[in-house]
């Protein structure tokens, strides 16, 4: 193999403060120069990934960071290279940080990195940087029909925090049914992010942020059409051959479980905290860890690999 065609892996920074992350604009004579970039940089032979992105961040910013979170792994070829992108996103850091290679830095809201011009690769990053470390999931109506909704509606209501993402998920109904649940729901919690099954009907695309696969469907979809930049996929997963097909097809972020036994699933197959690290280590994107998880479970779940939690009930 000759050096062209090795993977150069870079060490990224997603570096996160009040709702906006730090953006850096590439020199001119730069690979993809002229564009803005999350700050980082290669990673030297024998290094480790987050040794290498320490010094890149100090040497660029002259901060030093804490606690990074691994985000995604994104391997990307352009013309001339290709590029494997760790990407880890950065909440806690110490210094103002400052262009010490006379780059120009910014800080953006973001929401609004779609709509700014970086290298080819940094698709993937600007939606993973949307993603919320919590998942939230509904439980089902009591019974499938309509007068179930008001009761669903309340206790979702007084359940779900501000901005949450939740995954509607109500397996016993119909799709009518379904649709005028998800409706009824955007216009009781508009702040509400909310994910609807992966067949729902289209209608509600312009009230939804994405999409959720289960396992089977999952396993038997061959594409992934996404409708705009901004809808996200996710899939659950339970095995690794969902998990290899989840990235292949290319979704955002898999929910991952069950990691513990629960009272609604008290028999169903757990992996334990060991199968669920093997399967986190497997994916180069985000995972969710779902069964018997609270929010206080956050810092365990990503020391194994993973990146937020999943649950239809956080108290
Ligand atoms: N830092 C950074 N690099 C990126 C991003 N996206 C992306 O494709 N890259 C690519 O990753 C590669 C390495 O990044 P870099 O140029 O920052 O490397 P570096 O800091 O070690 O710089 P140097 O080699 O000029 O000293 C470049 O080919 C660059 O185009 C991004 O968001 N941030
Ligand atoms: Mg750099």
């Amino acid at each position: 193999m000759s050096s062209s065609n090795k993977v150069v892996d870079v060490a990224v920074g997603l570096i996160v403060k009040n709702g906006q992350a730090l953006l850096a604009k590439r020199a001119l004579h730069q690979h993809q120069g002229g564009r803005f970039e999350f700050p980082g940089g290669k990673v030297e032979a024998g290094e480790l990934v987050t040794t290498a992105l320490t010094r890149e961040l100090h040497e660029e910013l002259g901060i030093d960071i804490h606690d990074p979170q691994l985000v995604q792994r994104l391997t990307y070829t352009y013309p001339e290279k290709t590029v494997c992108l760790h990407v880890y996103r950065i909440e806690s850091f110490i210094g103002e940080p400052i262009g010490r290679e006379g780059q120009p830095l910014t800080w953006v809201d973001l929401d609004a990195l779609f709509e700014l011009n970086f290298p080819d690769a940094n698709r993937p990053i600007v939606r993973a940087a949307q993603l919320p470390t919590r998942y939230s999931i509904t439980s089902d109506l009591y019974e499938p029909r309509e007068a179930a909704i008001a009761p669903w509606l309340a206790e979702i209501a007084i359940e779900k925090e501000t901005d949450a993402w939740v995954y509607v998920r109500l397996p016993s109904v119909s799709s009518e049914l379904y649709a005028m649940a998800v409706q009824r729901l955007s216009m009781l919690r508009p702040d509400l992010n909310l994910i609807a099954v992966w067949d729902a009907p289209e209608a509600l695309n312009e009230i939804i942020v994405g999409r959720h696969l289960t396992q089977a469907a999952l396993l038997a979809k061959k594409h992934l059409e996404r409708r705009s930049e901004r809808e996200f996929w996710f899939a659950a997963c339970h095995d690794e051959a969902s998990v290899a097909h989840a990235q292949k097809l290319g979704v955002d972020a898999i929910v991952v479980g069950a990691v513990l036994s629960t009272p609604t699933h008290p028999n169903g197959d757990v992996l334990g905290w060991d199968g669920f690290a093997k399967l986190a280590g497997l994916s180069d994107i985000p995972v969710y860890a779902l069964g018997g998880m609270q929010p206080s479970n956050i810092d365990e779940v990503q020391a194994l690999g993973g990146f937020g939690v999943a649950g239809v009930r956080f108290v």
